[in-house]
């Protein structure tokens, strides 16, 4: 289905050990995710707060097992810090991924974010960028894309839940404004579908900005359990609301079909944050290695 070399698969250590609540998984050591990894058949991976930043002591790490890094997270502050504060964590974080071997940077903007508050209704309190944010965000992320281009690498902006980019509407209006040179999108199954949106229109509008996927599933009886409870972001990661592709309400076969039939080349990367005390993530990685294989034959 995909061009032979050009469509890699990864997979998040999120599963293992989540950066935005570091209890789940805390006791979970580095090389047992990424010995796991491996051994569920992944070739890539994304960083997580566990894995070493000397280069050659994760190089090393990594090549021992056969992985290679795909990207990792980048959380920029363009509507709520000046610029020059996310331009030098940017740089940083640019020339660690560079030095990688990595050629996308996930960007995701958390000016005003509920993401990562434990408390915050997921859908009441999601934020809405005023005009100003949203030039801020526009102009901030040209310039981030100037930098990537420096090393030949590109950013992918991250729609979430619980920031000012989630909603069909919003991505829409972040792809209209932005310069498709500089500007590319990270394409997340499980945050479309459990904001409520459609994927395949998504897909389909954008396939051609489209330069990272994440492969995430959800549980639909969760999502409908966070909207009547009015839970966080957080607290539906913990009730179960992603799961690995293959064991949610996500039919991924038209979504591989698309990216193939449109010549998609990089990663698709498996991130499937769960409870790992609950969801084993060994059994879950092969469950999505299997589940990738019988749909599309990566
Ligand atoms: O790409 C991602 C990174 C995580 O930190 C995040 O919260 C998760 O849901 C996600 O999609
Ligand atoms: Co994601």
């Amino acid at each position: 289905m995909f061009t032979e070399n050009k469509v890699k698969l990864a997979i998040a250590p999120i599963g293992w050990t989540n950066d935005d609540m570091p209890e789940l998984g805390g006791d979970i050591p580095f090389e047992q995710c990424i010995s796991e990894m491996a051994l569920a058949g992944f070739i890539g991976c994304e960083v997580g707060h566990k894995y070493p930043r000397e280069i050659e002591v994760l190089k090393k790490a990594l090549d021992l097992r056969g992985l290679r890094i795909a990207s990792a997270w980048f959380s920029a502050f363009l509507t709520s810090k000046p610029f020059q504060e996310t331009a030098e964590a940017f740089k940083a974080h640019r020339d660690f991924l560079y030095a990688l071997g990595a050629k996308v940077i996930v960007v995701s903007e958390q000016g005003n974010s509920i993401q990562g508050q434990m408390e915050a209704p997921l859908f009441e309190n999601k934020p809405v960028f005023t005009e100003e944010e949203w030039s801020c965000l526009v102009d901030g992320l040209h310039r981030l894309g100037d930098l990537a281009a420096e090393k030949n690498m590109k950013i992918v902006y991250h729609h979430h839940m619980g920031t000012g980019v989630q909603t069909t509407e919003e991505i829409d209006r972040l792809m209209g404004e932005t310069d498709p040179k500089k500007v590319s999108l990270l394409y997340d199954t499980g945050h479309l579908v459990f904001s409520g949106e459609d994927p395949l229109h998504v897909l389909n509008k954008y396939i051609h900005r489209i330069h990272h996927v994440h492969l995430k599933d959800v549980r639909m009886e969760i999502v409908h359990k966070v909207r009547e409870g009015k839970m966080s972001f957080l607290q539906a990661v913990k009730a179960g609301v992603f799961t690995v592709p293959g064991d949610g309400a996500i039919d991924f076969q038209p979504v591989f079909a698309a990216l193939a039939a449109a010549g998609y080349e990089g990663w698709l990367v498996v991130e499937a944050e769960q409870d790992p005390s609950v969801a084993n993530p060994l059994e879950y990685a092969l469950k999505a290695r299997q589940y990738i294989r019988e749909t599309c034959g990566l």
